[in-house]
């Protein structure tokens, strides 16, 4: 019974995927198409189903499961709390710096963005290295709670929400480890900064540089008040520095890529727009620059009453939201270095990555960093002496350079944000393309919500508003079946995904969708990913459709 049944979701989803296929093809053979009209042809099946399994070498079999009586959800990392401490404990101490001098005067303060990390965080360092003690702060942006630009869509889902305070909690516990403090203050950086650089008479500030105009906005403010800033008087039991007249901005580049900008071949106003020379031309002709280690100690941290608390969801004005369903990604520096530990050493399986990372199914077809990444949790630098040091003590292979390779293309965004500037926000994207996109709201609401009738679209749907994450494979299909299929203009895709990604980085992620959509600045990349063609050549061997009882499928 489980085998036919079995056959009958598969042929189901194959053919529906086929008459929409057909259909497409039929109505506009080059334009995106309305899948209203397919849709109304679907054949609605109510199973209860949570994961479809297509093994390819024995036939398709159907597990089906009640969800409310399957416990379906695990951690990435797979780890017990002692075990993700003792991990980030040893890497710490194998970057431990017992050389490193400090021989700086005064207060700086560090300003956390998106570098919520102590390894190889070169703010961290080069506050601690020019002071003698640090003030580390983390302002909660209420813009953080606004919505997106064009569609007003939340601007941070709960679920990344609840991964950054994750970060925050983490962070703060490892700074106290080595001296120090968090200060996590509610407001905008702009009106928290200055006055704290008054208050302590800092003589510096130091932040991680970013590149687009939300967070550079952000930047020029926070600059304009110190430059207005009066250093008159300082609390008694703060270390006095009467003579500081002013305090600065200093921006640094840190570890945000794995190349850094100052070493490339090229001024980013050059950069090459098609990635393979892109790549090429660093692999070629640039070095990674090593991780900086941690000094031993951090402290003394300054005299604070009040160090602010690691907020909960609500205080953000969030509702909780739980992942109930597939993975849970644990926030904060401590899972990220264990996360890298057990892909590449405890389970090995950096070995396989380039067969595996198109996967959909469960933590390990892929690294799962992007997270970590994006928060600043984890510094791709240090990724790369992983798999270095993975290359020299296990093997080297395709797959262990090809994590490498898909790094570069997240540094490759990176710097087309500098270039293309806001470009990559609009809807002609770098290249100025003129096209008509439709709005449809039931169009975009039915994709949105994984409720077009396309399995395939409609499992990755859900899997990102359940867990926040989707694979690389399910991005780019759900991309293509909104853009190319539905016409649906490609920022509202977009902007939804900003809302929802635990990975959320403005030039991953608009660098990718404006690729996807065909007005990335690489022409060269606009693909379009057919559903049936998706479904039959994934050759998966489970693949993994995150449907609920309660929808048609
Ligand atoms: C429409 C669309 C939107 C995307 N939005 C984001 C986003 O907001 N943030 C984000 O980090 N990634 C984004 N990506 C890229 C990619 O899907 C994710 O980085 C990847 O799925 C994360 O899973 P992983 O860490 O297991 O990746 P792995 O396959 O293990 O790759 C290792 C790392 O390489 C980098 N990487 C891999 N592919 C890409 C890529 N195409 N572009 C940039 N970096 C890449 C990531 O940092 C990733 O963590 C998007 C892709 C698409 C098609
Ligand atoms: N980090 C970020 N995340 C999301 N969007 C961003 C980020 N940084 C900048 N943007 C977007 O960049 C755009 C700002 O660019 P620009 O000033 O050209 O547009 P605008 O004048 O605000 O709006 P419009 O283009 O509609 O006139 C906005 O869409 C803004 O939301």
């Amino acid at each position: 019974l489980k085998r036919a049944t079995g056959f009958v979701l598969c042929m189901a989803i194959l053919s529906s995927s086929f008459t929409f296929f057909l259909l497409r093809k039929l109505l506009h053979p080059s334009k995106p198409t309305s899948i209203i009209a397919s849709r109304t042809n679907q054949t609605h099946y109510n199973f209860p189903v949570s994961v479809l399994i297509m093994n390819s070498s024995s036939s398709t079999q159907l597990r089906s499961y009640s969800p409310s009586t399957s416990n379906t959800t695990y951690q990435v990392p797979g780890l017990d709390t002692d075990e993700i401490d003792r991990i980030a404990d040893q890497t710490f101490e194998r970057y431990a710096s017992k050389t490193m001098n400090r021989n700086g005067t005064g207060i700086a303060i560090v300003w956390f963005r998106n570098d919520l990390r102590v390894l190889d965080n070169e703010v961290l360092y080069k506050a601690w290295a020019s002071s003698e003690a640090v003030l580390p702060v983390y302002c909660l942006d209420p813009r953080l709670s606004g919505t997106t630009h064009y569609f007003g869509f939340p601007k941070t889902g709960a679920l990344r929400a609840q991964f950054l305070i994750d970060c925050l909690a983490d962070l703060k516990k490892n700074l106290i480890k080595r001296g120090l403090n968090l200060l996590i203050k509610y407001g905008k950086p702009e009106e928290i900064i200055p006055p704290l650089a008054k208050q302590f008479g800092a003589h510096t500030v130091f932040a991680q540089k970013e590149t687009c105009s939300e967070e550079v906005n952000v930047e020029r403010l926070v600059g304009k008040g110190l430059q207005g800033l009066e250093l008159l008087s300082f609390p008694g039991e703060c270390i006095s520095h009467n003579s500081l007249k002013n305090c600065k901005l200093q921006l640094i580049w840190s570890s945000c890529t794995m190349y850094h900008v100052d070493d490339l071949p090229f001024n980013t106003s050059s950069l090459p727009d098609v990635y393979t020379q892109f790549r090429k031309s660093v692999e070629a002709n640039c070095g990674i620059q090593s991780c900086i280690p941690i000094p031993m100690f951090l402290g003394p941290p300054v005299s604070l009453d009040d160090w602010g608390c690691v907020p909960s969801i609500n205080q953000l004005g969030l509702l909780p939201q739980k992942v109930t369903k597939g993975m849970r990604l644990v926030g904060g520096e401590s899972a990220a270095l264990s996360r890298v530990h057990e892909y590449f050493w405890k389970k090995d399986l950096l070995r396989i990555y380039k067969e595996t990372r198109n996967g959909m199914l469960g933590s390990d077809y892929s690294t799962k960093f992007s997270p970590w990444l994006a928060s600043g949790s984890l510094s791709p630098r240090f990724i790369y002496e992983e798999v270095k040091r993975y290359e020299r003590e296990r093997l080297a292979n395709n797959s262990t350079y090809w994590v490498l390779f898909e790094l570069i293309w997240r540094d490759y965004f990176k710097f087309i944000s500098i270039k293309y500037g806001n470009s990559i926000f609009h809807l002609g994207g770098p290249r100025k393309v003129e096209q008509r996109w439709s709005q449809d709201q039931k169009l975009f609401e039915s994709w949105r919500d994984g409720c077009t009738g396309y399995p395939l679209i409609d499992a990755n749907m859900k899997e990102l508003s359940t867990t926040g994450f989707m694979s690389n494979r399910g991005r780019q299909i759900v991309c293509s079946f909104l853009v190319r299929d539905m016409g649906i203009d490609w920022r509202m895709g977009a902007e939804w995904f900003e809302t929802c990604l635990l990975d959320y980085d403005p030039c991953s992620n608009y660098g990718n969708w404006t690729y996807g959509a065909g007005v990335g600045n690489d022409p060269r990349e606009d693909r379009y990913f057919g559903i049936p063609k998706q479904v039959s050549a994934l050759k998966i061997t489970r693949l993994k459709l995150y449907l609920t009882t309660t929808t048609p499928l």
